[in-house]
């Protein structure tokens, strides 16, 4: 089969989370399955497509309401990534550092869509058959080609395929923006409204052929919380399916991983973890006699952020300091200025790194002996599925894919720690059993091996995607 993906993120050419880990990691296992699968997300101004070569492969002309624009195609010469990677360029809307964040945002990705249906519908290539569309910033796409007139006639019979990463966040687009979709069947437009905005999820869930959430538990909670869509999900079941997802075990790899100093398997995974420890510790001032506790990710409610200062706070006093903690990533404002002033509190005890740092994010999963994640909302979740091929032990709440990956310490096999509420008095409960089982070497080592050989690689859900392509 004939996969395209399209995203407006794909590792290593621009990440901002999770959604881009997916989408540079599926299309090579598909391929590997022997499929054709492609990728196409934004021309953004990155390190990727400088160091890169490229060539042409399409240049266009279209308009985004009345702005006319151009846009080309450019196509990665080599296929290094193990897949055709396709990068739109749009002079003055995509071509900037950051992948969001900027005031015209709703410009930006209309245009990338516009695009990408508009090249499907005039290049002269063969057309692909599945459009594989991630999240709303290619949401609005399955509408497009179904009745949009100047494509349909052409695009209009392809199978599309929308999977939701983070039902959150949905592209909100008022009304009176509406001339920026281009010109379509009027009685269609309930197809694109939800609460009267369009929504460019909303309008993916209705019109794609498939529907497919990051995990089961997800795909079950979204039909009571989905920041609005619930009635949508409960009337739309029949056609979502839950695909948990795959982790890349060619990046992910605690014995290749080219970011960590000392590399390790599951034969000395105790020593090579210590030494990976000590550099943090040496690095951030912290004792590696104590349990260091970990939290890697973006900075706002979803995640949980919000109740890290107090419950890291509380922990330390309670534990009376025999705990570190070390906090990466970036978010809302207040968070990260709260989760900063800890620093000058605790030293010795816990630091934070605000910003986005790949290389260290790989040498936190390698060196901490726990990973903190209490999201409120955790649609799959792949810190924990990386924490636990590095042997770090996952601490969670139970929620979406975090339930479906992670088994408590007290059950029959287990290798995490669960907590049920977002609480502060959850994770400190949670904290303490983590100090607690650190101290028992044994157990420790039994739950490191455990899950270290837990095969959470995409084998399995690539495949899954394929039947449900097949399927179609
Ligand atoms: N400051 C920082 N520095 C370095 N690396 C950082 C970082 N902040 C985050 N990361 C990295 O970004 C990725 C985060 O992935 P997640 O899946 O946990 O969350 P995200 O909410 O972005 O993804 C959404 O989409 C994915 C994919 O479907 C779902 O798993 C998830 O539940 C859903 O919320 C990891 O690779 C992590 O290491």
């Amino acid at each position: 089969m004939d996969i395209l993906h399209v995203s407006a993120e794909c590792y290593p050419i621009a990440k901002a989370g999770g959604l881009g880990d997916v989408v540079g990691a599926l299309p090579k296992y598909q391929n590997g399955l022997g499929h054709v699968a492609k990728v196409v997300m934004p021309m953004y101004q990155t390190k990727f497509l400088h160091s890169n070569e490229w060539d042409i492969e399409f240049k266009g002309n279209t308009n985004l309401g009345s702005r006319n624009f151009d846009y080309t195609i450019i196509r990665e010469r080599t296929n290094k990534l193990g897949y055709e990677l396709f990068l739109v360029d749009i002079y003055g809307l995509l071509d900037r550092e950051r992948i969001y964040g900027y005031d015209d945002d709703v410009e930006r990705f209309a245009a990338f869509q516009i695009a990408v249906v508009h090249w499907l519908t005039y290049a002269p290539s063969k057309k692909p058959d599945i459009v594989h569309c991630h999240d709303h910033q290619a949401g609005l796409i399955p509408f497009m080609m179904r009745y949009c007139y100047d494509f349909n006639w052409s695009v209009g019979h392809l199978k599309t395929v929308l999977t939701i990463h983070n039902a959150q966040y949905q592209g909100w687009i008022g009304w009176d923006k509406s001339y920026y979709i281009p010109s379509y069947d009027r009685w269609k437009h309930g197809m694109l409204d939800w609460q009267n905005n369009i929504n460019s999820l909303a309008s993916g869930i209705k019109c794609a052929d498939k529907v497919t959430t990051v995990s089961r538990s997800y795909l079950e909670e979204l039909r009571y919380a989905a920041n609005g869509l619930e009635n949508l999900f409960e009337y739309e079941r029949g056609k979502c399916v839950g695909i948990l997802n795959g982790i890349d075990t060619d990046v992910w790899n605690p014995a290749t991983d080219t970011y960590i100093d000392n590399r390790f398997s599951l034969e000395n995974v105790a020593e090579g973890k210590l030494l990976n420890k000590q550099i943090l510790c040496d690095q951030f001032n912290f004792n590696i006699n104590n349990p260091l506790i970990v939290f890697i990710g973006r900075l706002v409610g979803e995640k949980a952020a919000d109740i890290l200062p107090d419950s890291i706070l509380a922990s330390i006093y309670s534990l009376q300091h025999n705990v570190s903690f070390l906090i990466l990533g970036s978010g809302e404002h207040d968070v990260e200025w709260r989760l900063n002033s800890l620093t000058s509190q605790f030293p010795g005890n816990y630091n934070a790194v605000i910003g986005y740092n790949e290389k260290l994010s790989h040498q936190m999963y390698a060196g901490a002996d726990f990973l903190l994640m209490p999201s409120r909302v955790e649609p799959c979740g792949l810190n924990q599925m990386y924490a636990m091929r590095y042997g770090t032990v996952p601490i969670v709440r139970s929620t979406g894919g975090l339930r479906d990956t992670v088994i408590d310490m007290g059950d029959e096999g287990g290798y995490g720690i669960r907590f049920i509420h977002p609480s502060v008095g959850d994770v400190i409960h949670s904290i303490h059993r983590a100090a607690a089982v650190y101290k028992e070497t044994d157990t420790l080592n039994t739950m490191r091996s455990r899950m270290m050989q837990i095969d959470n690689s995409w084998d399995n859900s690539a495949q899954q995607y394929i039947d449900v392509y097949q399927n179609l």
